[in-house]
């Protein structure tokens, strides 16, 4: 039988009559590595924060590892990283990382919260001085201090630079080969592509996709078609053409996504559009999401 460790029942959470999670209903088992994916407002942070029982669902249930994500006996099991992380005053590096220490039962050693974090050399410096990726990177020390079962990462790469995001995703690759549960949110699709073992897709607050990254890959074509626009081409006459879900320009070329690009080509052509240099991309995720997010509009 499966072991969940989150389970979201008709989630609802409403702002001023507006709602930023609609109805979301997701369970996430255990030793599973899940990436949230949306656009900007889709209501990724504000999920992450009901599951974490930091702000209470206007309707619907929130279980974490089966029980009330407020209880003491499950917030001793779970770590988080949230987007603005907080460094208290007066404090070094390593006294702010023992400090988390010593909330947990089981903590991990300080030097290997040192190590994984990429703040060894860091340890003296007082943590308010610290850059913004490395900031970042103390709230991820933070957060696994207590060896979490469930980790939360919300944006968690933004400001670090190339070598801190490998070596980040590194440990939380190692993290979910020791079984542990991670929740993600983020911009980058690429990296969730590599990391995660599923991919939940979130437009509008509603569920827009869920499935393995080939499998969010293959639900849609998700291909573009991309060519040098004639004089006579404009982005309104683009958007009449059926099955263009976006269009992009760059000077004069433009980039058209659809879900269907033979019947678009063909449309393209009876219309008498001024194209050349056609070049037709089979999608990444990137394309996949796009279509994804866009169609799920037209659907409203
Ligand atoms: N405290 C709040 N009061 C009012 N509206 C809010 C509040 N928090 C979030 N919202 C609104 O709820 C919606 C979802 O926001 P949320 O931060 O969850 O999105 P997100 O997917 O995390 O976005 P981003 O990728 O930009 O972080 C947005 O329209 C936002 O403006």
């Amino acid at each position: 039988m499966k072991e969940w460790a989150i389970q979201l029942s008709n989630i609802t959470k409403v702002y001023k009559g507006k709602k930023a999670v609609d109805g979301l209903s997701l369970n996430v088992e255990k030793g599973s590595v899940v990436a949230l994916l949306g656009p900007n407002g889709a209501g990724k942070t504000t999920t992450v924060s009901m599951i974490l029982g930091l702000i209470q669902p206007t309707s619907g249930s929130v279980k974490l590892l089966g029980g009330d994500p407020k209880d003491r006996s499950v917030r001793d099991r779970i770590g988080a990283m949230l987007q603005d992380v907080s460094v208290i005053d007066n404090l070094t590096v390593a006294e702010t990382i023992d400090l988390f220490r010593h909330y947990y039962k089981t903590p991990l050693p300080l030097e290997q919260l040192l190590q994984i974090s990429g703040l060894t050399n860091e340890r003296s410096k007082m943590a308010s001085t610290l850059s913004g990726g490395q900031q970042r990177r103390l709230g991820f020390a933070m957060a696994v201090a207590g060896d979490p079962e469930v980790l939360f990462l919300d944006e968690p790469t933004v400001g670090m630079d190339v070598t801190s995001r490998q070596l980040f995703w590194d440990t939380v690759k190692a993290m979910a080969g020791r079984g542990r549960t991670i929740v993600l949110t983020t911009h980058y699709l690429e990296e969730a592509d590599q990391v995660a073992d599923r991919i939940v897709v979130i437009n509008d607050g509603k569920l827009a996709a869920d499935g393995t990254p080939s499998q969010i890959k293959a639900t849609t074509i998700g291909r573009t078609i991309t060519f040098t626009a004639g004089s006579t081409v404009t982005n309104d006459h683009l958007y009449e053409i059926p099955g263009v879900t976006d269009a992009e320009w760059n000077g004069r070329r433009v980039r058209l996504y659809s879900n269907d690009t033979d019947r678009l080509i063909a449309e393209l052509i009876t219309r008498g559009v001024e194209m050349k240099d056609i070049e037709i991309q089979s999608g990444g995720l990137e394309e996949a999401f796009r279509s994804l997010v866009s169609s799920a509009k037209e659907d409203q």
